[in-house]
């Protein structure tokens, strides 16, 4: 794992911005994958700026609420459309349907697409309690995409977005730990003190299911940007 600690979080958004527009420059992104939540909001709003030409550049998400539509502006689709997609002329777009009938076939489907575009770099973020994607604690690592019941914790990090609780889905389609484990380079993102346990924990602490973001002490190519505060509990 290669860490980079940086004094904020624009200067790590530009961080992974140089090296996904180096990326896309030596035509080594072919598929691009993406994340929600707060975290790589800065980093799209440089890719926006930059008006990167991505027209031979596919995308895929990690994850997808269930039972939002497209177009709740809770949605990851909407998060999405709005933050890069709506701007950015990427040859073609992928997230989870979560208003999908068939939920397990959605998520086969969904692995199928992972398949046929396997990912080069993958953005991602990282829970407070170490989940990747949706992949909460206990997640086996043999996990494929698939249905995630949400923790209270991860509902009430993101209920900050909804109007009320209640309105916090139960549930979402999540990449599995096995597919975000198949990407070629991941990239992940953590800033501020509340990310400081997460990211001690994952570099520090035992490979074990109990993190799941520890999986990536064995994943040959990860580079880890954090802050400060992030990295205040690394050794
Ligand atoms: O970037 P945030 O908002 O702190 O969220 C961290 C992680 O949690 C999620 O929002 C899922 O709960 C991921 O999409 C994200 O990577």
């Amino acid at each position: 794992m290669e860490i980079i600690v940086v004094k904020n979080d624009q200067e790590g958004s530009e961080k992974a911005f140089e090296i996904i527009k180096a990326g896309l420059d030596n035509g080594e992104i072919k598929t691009l994958g993406l994340a929600t939540g707060g975290t790589p909001l800065k980093l799209y709003a440089k890719m926006r700026e930059a008006k990167l030409d991505v027209s031979d550049v596919s995308t895929v998400n990690l994850d997808e609420y269930v039972g939002l539509p497209a177009d709740s502006p809770q949605s990851y689709h909407y998060y999405m459309e709005q933050e890069l997609f709506s701007t950015l002329n990427f040859k073609e777009t992928f997230l989870p349907n979560g208003m999908a009938e068939d939920l397990d076939a959605e998520c086969d489907r969904y692995e199928q697409i992972l398949a046929d575009h396997p990912v080069d770099i993958q953005v991602l973020g990282i829970g407070t309690n170490a989940h990747i994607g949706f992949n909460e604690p206990g997640t086996p690592f043999s996990t494929k995409t698939h249905v995630v019941e949400l923790t209270q914790e991860t509902k009430d990090a993101n209920k900050r977005y909804f109007e009320k609780e209640e309105d916090v889905p139960t549930h979402a389609v999540s990449m599995g730990i096995a597919s975000i484990m198949a990407v070629k380079k991941v990239v992940l993102l953590a800033f501020g003190e509340s990310k400081a346990d997460a990211i001690q924990q994952m570099v520090e602490g035992p490979v074990t299911e109990d993190c799941p973001a520890s999986v990536l002490q064995n994943h040959p190519n990860v580079t880890i940007i954090v802050d400060e505060a992030a990295a205040s509990k690394l050794k």
